[in-house]
Parts: structure tokens; sequence; C-alpha cells
């Protein structure tokens, strides 16, 4: 039975995915894998509130979500880059399909800390049905992070968390971290290859893993599991799987080095 890779697309890569990219997408796709994408787009969402002079800003690395901040952002991933990953995945020869965390009801979610974010959610249930018809079809399920509270309110998510919530309900096998770096770094800007949680912890505090790697390796750690043995940070930018082999930095669970 084919296994269930999840990448989670960043959006500080989504305009910069490589040609080597495509083709470890390819490799994967042909070594039987089932690929679902979720993506972000956190850029371009304050590029767009800037230039329609709505104020933007964020409270615990998540974004302060407004009635007014919402339109633009669910304009943005829902239409923007959900548009531009669906048809350039097309144009490389996949097939894909292009929906929101809120179609079909495949996020459910509850308000993460209206005081402080407004309509920020906190995924509560995945409906994996309508994606996993999907991928059995030979389709690339390519998710917005959006998400329907059971009111039927929309509530941005952070991306890193989406992609999380995703891969723990689809049971994915692997769970891999699109972003612009080629991996967790150390001090010495050395891409680290294995790491456990409790050395993610001990880099957290000495402020070597800083800013938006924060929230990937916090839910890196969270998605470890029986079934999910091996997130992976990768770069959006070069062949992330050669020959079988994957490149980057895999967070593994205590003391267990996996091979890809
Ligand atoms: N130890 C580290 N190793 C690599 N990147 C790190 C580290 N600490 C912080 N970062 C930052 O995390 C960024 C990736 O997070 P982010 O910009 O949120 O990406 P994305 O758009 O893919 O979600 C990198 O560009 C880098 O600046
Ligand atoms: C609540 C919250 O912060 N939502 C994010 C959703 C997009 C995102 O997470 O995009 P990246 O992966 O590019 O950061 C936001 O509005 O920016």
């Amino acid at each position: 039975m084919s296994k269930t890779v999840v990448l989670k697309c960043g959006g500080s890569t989504v305009h910069q995915l490589s040609e080597t990219f495509f083709q470890s997408l390819k490799d994967l796709v042909s070594s039987n894998w089932r690929v679902m994408i979720v993506h972000g787009g956190g850029p371009d969402i304050t590029k767009m509130l800037k230039a329609l002079e709505i104020e933007t800003e964020f409270y615990n690395g998540q974004r302060k979500t407004t009635e007014d901040v919402l339109e633009i952002a669910e304009m943005v991933l829902a239409g923007k880059i959900n548009k531009h990953l669906t048809n350039l995945l097309q144009q490389k020869g996949f097939n894909s399909i292009g929906v929101s965390g809120t179609d079909g009801g495949l996020l459910q979610a509850e308000y993460l800390d209206k005081e402080n974010l407004g309509l920020v959610g906190k995924v509560t249930s995945v409906q994996t049905s309508v994606v996993s018809l999907l991928m059995e079809n030979g389709y690339i399920p390519v998710v917005a992070p959006l998400a329907r509270t059971v009111t039927n309110e929309t509530l941005n998510v952070n991306a890193d968390l989406a992609a999380a919530a995703i891969a723990n309900g689809v049971g994915a096998e692997k769970f891999l971290f699109v972003t612009d770096v080629p991996g967790i770094m150390d001090q010495n800007k050395q891409v680290i290859e294995t790491i456990t949680p409790q050395e993610i912890t001990e880099l957290i505090g000495k402020e070597v893993i800083t800013g938006g790697m924060i929230p990937k390796v916090e839910s890196a750690v969270a998605t470890l599991s029986d079934i999910c043995q091996e997130v992976m940070i990768v770069s959006g930018s070069e062949a992330f799987v050669e020959n079988g082999i994957f490149k980057g930095t895999k967070i593994v669970k205590e003391g267990k080095v996996l091979r890809s």
C-alpha cells in the first residue's frame, strides 16, 4: 500500500520553487508516495495588507486577524497562492486540485485566543475523505490554511500548524517543511543532519533556532508518532530527494536515527 507524504510549502518559498524541487516531487510520485501539499503565504498577505493600508501585527508568531485582515488573508491564500501552486504543479505535469481548508469540512477549528488574536483558528479535527479520494485518484491536493468553526465562521490558521494537523489527520508517514533554508542550522551555520526533540529544546534555549523556525520545529515534534516517525526541514530551491535519499534536517524521536 502506498504511503502518504505531506509537504508544507512556506510563503518564503512558494515563488522560488526550483526545477530540481519538482524533479524530487516526481521521484516521490513515481516511488508510489501519495502527496499532499499545504501552503503558507504570510509575506504575500503582509504585502497586500500594506498596499491596502490595513494594519497588521503578530502576537506570539500568529497574525492578529480582524475581519478586514481575514478578507485579505482568504483572498491571498485561497486565491492567489493556492492557484499559483496548483497551476504550477499542473504545468510541471502533475494532476493537482486546489482546495481551501474550509472546503468539504476539511479543517474544523475553534478560536485559538479570541481576545488577543481575533479570527485565528486552532484545528480541532480534520475531515480527510475528500483529500483521500483525490490522492487515491492520483491528484495532489493543494490546501490553503483556513478553517471553519462549528458555527460556520472562517478562521485564519498558521500554515505550519494547519499542515501538522493534516499530516496527523491523514496518517502521513512523512512530513516535510519546504522552506527557504536547506535545513536547521547550528551555531556555525552548518545544516544539522538529524536532531531530536531534546536537542531542539536546547537550540531554542540558546537562540540558535529562532523566528519562523520555531513553529516548524514545534509542529514537527508534535507530529512525531509511531506512524510519522520522521519530519524533515528541506529547501524549496534544490532537490530534497535523490535516489531515495532525503536531503535536509531529519527530526526524529529520541534516540532513533532512521533511514529515509
Ligand atoms: N537554526 C535555524 N536554522 C535555519 N533557519 C532558521 C534557524 N533559526 C531561524 N531560522 C529562520 O527560519 C526561516 C524559515 O522560517 P519562515 O521564514 O517562517 O519560513 P516559511 O515561509 O517557509 O514558513 C529561515 O529563513 C531562517 O531565517
Ligand atoms: C494565523 C496566522 O498567522 N496565519 C498565517 C497564515 C499564512 C502562513 O502561515 O504563511 P507562512 O507559512 O508563509 O508563514 C498568516 O496570516 O500569515
